[in-house]
């Protein structure tokens, strides 16, 4: 059995929502592959913070005892709290005794977050943060009913997309699948590109980095990031706004990565010109902008994968391996 299920843009592509049925309620959650958490707004939660979101009712469901989480994340959000094992659905596909952990304390970015009802971590389980076991993820329960041990991600601008599980949908790609080598030593779906170009600047550095579904932006070395920018005319780092800006009718240099010898997977210059800083000034935030000091490792997120077809396969052919093409 396969599965498929629609993500949703927020506003500005800011993160992708979709749906999973969890006993009788759906939520609508953000699909993570650099996370191994499934976690959820819950009535454990100061009331304010429930408002407006999906909420696991804890009190009628199955606690595991004695377990417990707690997050942080990239971005310097984080989440806590306790575990229970409930059915989940996501796409047609069931995983019976999903662990499922309720949110009893969110951090300010998540109570801003007000589509959002939680993640549901697509990275390795041995990220999974409950204690004193870890939990599998999704992904992990499911992987058995299906054909292929693969994620497959169809992310769009400003448009709905799909995450197929067990299936490559070729209808959903033009020209070859190129597979990457993933290092799942550190939990994450890492892979290194052996050179990259800014247009037709040519860097011969490798670069290495994760595929984030959970991040927004493409998250790259400061010294590389104003390299790309010098290319723009008028682009300038703000502290105001937090990164790069440039005059929204700026022409963009494509990002391309090299990986597998000579392949070439580019991001348009149409998707890094990220979103409009505000509504009365002409600036436009950057889609590549420099990771901050808590990352310390470069990050592919949703502007570099809105370009590409991306299989997340965990070993349909030996070891876990990234494939990336156009759609
Ligand atoms: N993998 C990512 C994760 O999904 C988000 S968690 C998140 C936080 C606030 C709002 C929405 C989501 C966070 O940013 C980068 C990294 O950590």
């Amino acid at each position: 059995l396969n599965g498929t299920a629609v993500t949703s843009p927020e506003a500005n592509d800011l993160e992708y929502l979709t749906p999973v049925t969890i006993g009788n309620v759906t939520f609508h959650l953000d699909f993570d592959t650099g996370s191994a958490d499934l976690w959820v707004y819950s009535d454990e939660l100061p009331t304010d913070e429930q408002t407006g979101h999906a909420v696991y009712a804890t009190t009628d469901s199955k606690l595991l005892p004695g377990s417990s989480w707690e997050i942080l994340y990239g971005d310097g959000s984080s989440a806590g709290g306790d575990v229970f094992a409930d059915t989940v659905v996501v796409g047609g596909l069931t995983a019976t005794m999903q662990a499922v952990e309720a949110a009893a304390t969110l951090s300010a970015e998540f109570e801003r977050d007000a589509h959002s009802d939680g993640l549901l971590g697509l990275a390795f389980s041995t990220l999974n943060m409950v204690k004193p076991q870890k939990q599998s993820t999704f992904f992990d329960n499911v992987k058995s009913q299906l054909d292929l041990p693969v994620i497959a991600t169809s992310l769009k601008h400003g448009a709905p997309g799909t995450y197929d599980f067990g299936f490559i949908d070729e209808n959903k790609y033009t020209g070859p699948l190129t597979y990457v080598d993933v290092d799942s030593s550190r939990g994450y779906w890492t892979f290194t590109a052996d050179a990259y170009a800014f247009g037709d600047d040519q860097i011969s550095t490798s670069l290495t980095g994760i595929a984030d579904t959970g991040t927004t932006l493409i998250l790259l070395p400061s010294d590389t990031v104003s390299r790309y920018y010098a290319n723009v005319s008028g682009a300038q780092d703000s502290p105001l706004h937090g990164g790069y800006v440039f005059p929204c009718d700026s022409k963009l240099t494509p990002f391309t990565l090299v990986v597998a010898g000579n392949h070439s997977v580019t991001v348009p210059g149409e998707l890094i010109n990220y979103a409009p800083v505000g509504s009365v000034s002409n600036l436009c935030f950057g889609g590549i902008q420099a990771a901050s000091g808590l990352v310390d490792i470069n990050i592919f997120g949703d502007v570099f994968l809105k370009s590409q077809y991306v299989v997340f396969d965990a070993g349909s052919q030996g070891g876990p391996r990234l494939g990336f093409a156009n759609q």
